[in-house]
């Protein structure tokens, strides 16, 4: 199957500076796909190439199997939906949405209907003669969504779309810019540095680092089997313990750490295994945290002081230094089944199932650029 976009090895450089390094990707038909990085990452870069406003200096991009790395915007199968959606004040919200339309020589009554359809998928239609300054910042949203969808783009590009809402707006036309898209089944590229964002909207999720790709997966996958260190720590809280390949076997790795020595199945190293004698990350979320022994164990980081604890509900988040060489402080969350209180002493303990080995070192490779 064609992908709908294959970005193949694009590079751009700005000067001396490489924004973009070599990047590779495949979307297919129908996904929401979301670039998600620090600032300065190169989403925007990337993306403006998807939309023909940059040209890569090296590589190419094709979009249903067709070469664009040098077509025009406007000749691109491709919409961009800015953050500053730019509706025309002095038009009407059916004429704003019918506008490109317009543009393409389309007759007056199927503009018309288009525009009512598109305005009705964003619960809009009932507002059809409004102008855009009677709406709230949601409802502009909306209309510039409906807008980018009437001229049928085979791929809508979003740039911080939902950038100038206030967060519980946000949140609510994350859900709204999801089940559209679901709906309408176009490719969407979504940029954004919000993690949440990100998991709350994506079928995959891009991460990048400094002109780089770190990590390319669902969610859940992102989340829980990152492939990279810069991935683990950019979604979401994380632990970070350093540790040393000790011994390393096909189906397993003896790790030393300040405190013991563990055994990890091979699984764990979602990247690949290390060499013996080469330093690994183990990353530990919070919530994979276990108090005493539990079965299936992998870690046991052996006894602990409770340096603040707070309850919320669901659960204790908490702060606790080992007592081990490391005397590392963890953050974690605790089952409410029994109180926890600072200065506490606690067993602590990791199921081999919920960590991630990385190789290498999590303070080199951590920090954004
Ligand atoms: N036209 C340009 N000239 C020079 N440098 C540029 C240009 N455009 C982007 N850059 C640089 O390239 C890097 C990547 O920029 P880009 O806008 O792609 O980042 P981003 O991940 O979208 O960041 P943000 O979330 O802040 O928008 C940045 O360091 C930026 O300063």
């Amino acid at each position: 199957m064609t992908a709908a976009v294959s970005i193949e090895k694009a590079t751009k450089r700005f000067g001396g500076f490489t924004a973009l390094d070599d990047v590779s990707l495949e979307i297919a038909a129908g996904e929401f796909i979301v670039l998600l990085g620090p600032s300065g990452c190169g989403k925007t870069t990337l993306l403006s190439i998807l939309g023909g406003f940059l040209t890569p200096g090296a590589g190419r991009v094709l979009i249903g199997g067709v070469d664009m790395t040098h077509v025009p915007p406007a000749r691109r199968p491709t919409t961009t939906m800015f953050q500053d959606y730019a509706l025309f004040p002095h038009m009407r919200l059916q004429d704003n949405v019918g506008f490109g339309l317009r543009m393409r020589g389309t007759g007056k009554r199927e503009r018309l209907a288009r525009a009512l359809d598109f305005l009705d998928l964003v619960g809009l239609r009932a507002a059809a003669l409004k102008k855009p300054h009677e709406l709230s910042g949601g409802q502009r949203q909306r209309v510039a969504l409906a807008r980018a969808l009437a001229v049928d783009p085979q791929v809508l590009l979003l740039d911080e779309p939902l950038g100038a809402l206030d967060l519980k707006l946000r949140r609510q036309m994350q859900d709204e810019l999801k089940a559209i898209q679901k709906r309408v089944g176009t490719t969407f590229v979504h940029v954004t540095h919000d993690q949440e964002e990100a998991m709350a909207i994506a079928d995959r999720i891009v991460v990048m680092n400094q002109g780089r790709i770190e990590d390319v997966g669902r969610p859940a996958d992102i989340y829980l089997r990152p492939r990279s260190l810069f991935a683990a720590g950019f979604m979401g809280e994380v632990n970070f313990l350093d540790a040393t390949a000790a011994a390393v076997e096909t189906d397993c790795v003896r790790v030393a750490m300040p405190c013991g020595e563990a055994r990890l199945p091979a699984q764990c190293f979602t990247a690949g295994l290390p060499a013996p004698g080469e330093p690994v990350t183990l990353c530990v979320r919070p919530e994979h945290f276990r108090r005493g022994d539990v079965p299936d164990e992998a870690l046991a980081l052996g006894p602990a002081t409770v340096t603040g604890a707070a309850f919320f509900g669901t659960h204790y988040r908490c702060h606790a230094r080992l007592a081990s060489a490391s005397g590392l402080e963890l953050v974690m969350h605790l089952e409410p089944t029994a109180p926890v209180a600072q200065g506490q002493p606690i067993s602590l303990a990791v199921k081999a199932a919920d960590v991630v080995a990385l190789r290498g070192d999590a303070a080199a490779s951590r920090t954004p650029r």
